[in-house]
């Protein structure tokens, strides 16, 4: 099970949760998150090293300065969290940028309307991912989950992570998961003090609960 820990801004933060058994840690580069980097944390961001996969967060961002971040921040992935159709991912992927396309899950969801997404997925295979959050005015970082049966619904070919609103007291509900498509967990604000900062103690125990 893969894991993503998201909203990362604090740089002795961001050394204790390189401590931890993740995958991916990510940047929100979104002015209006309550987790965002600005440009002058980010400088300070880029002179860390990294021993996780670094996902930059953007939403609606031009594609200037999301390449802009790509070498600076050493971004593994790129995580589309607003509005982005088809053709922009498309010019992440032909220069070979690896997608977290989000979506935002309601109750009338319909995953039919990831027709174009899918056919673009079985063009860049294992380079790009689906993301299922929770609907929000504020595009994410909600800490509401949606109603995860809605997922049965779900017969598509590309792997996704489960995102929006998971805290602690999911773990066992997360083993139970069967889709075949599920790779992994993205944590943020149930996880928090405060606004972009991580309870370690918190995620370890996550963690080991999830992977016992
Ligand atoms: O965290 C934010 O502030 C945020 C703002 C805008 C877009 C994405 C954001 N974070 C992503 O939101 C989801 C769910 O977070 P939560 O668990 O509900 O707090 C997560 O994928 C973050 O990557």
């Amino acid at each position: 099970m893969m894991i993503k820990v998201c909203g990362m801004r604090d740089i002795e933060n961001i050394n204790q949760l390189q401590e931890l058994d993740i995958d991916f840690m990510g940047i929100i580069r979104y002015s209006k998150s309550k987790r965002y980097v600005d440009d002058l944390q980010k400088e300070k961001v880029a002179q860390q090293t990294m021993n996780k996969g670094t996902v930059g967060v953007y939403v609606n961002e031009t594609l200037e300065n999301i390449l802009q971040d790509f070498i600076p921040l050493q971004l593994d992935v790129i995580q589309l969290h607003g509005n982005e159709d088809p053709a922009f991912a498309k010019a992440l992927l032909e220069i070979d940028i690896k997608i977290f396309k989000a979506f935002q899950v309601t109750e009338e969801f319909n995953f039919d309307s990831l027709k174009e997404w899918e056919a673009l997925a079985t063009q860049y295979v294992g380079k790009l991912f689906f993301l299922f959050d929770t609907a929000t005015p504020n595009y994410g970082g909600s800490g509401k989950k949606f109603n995860w049966s809605i997922l049965d619904s779900y017969k598509g070919e590309v792997p996704f992570l489960l995102s929006g609103g998971i805290s602690e007291k999911d773990a066992d509900a997360i083993k139970e998961l069967k889709h075949k498509m599920f790779l992994g967990v993205d944590l943020n604000s149930k996880f928090e003090t405060e606004p972009g900062v991580k309870d370690i103690e918190m995620i370890k125990t996550f963690i080991e609960k999830l992977r016992k």
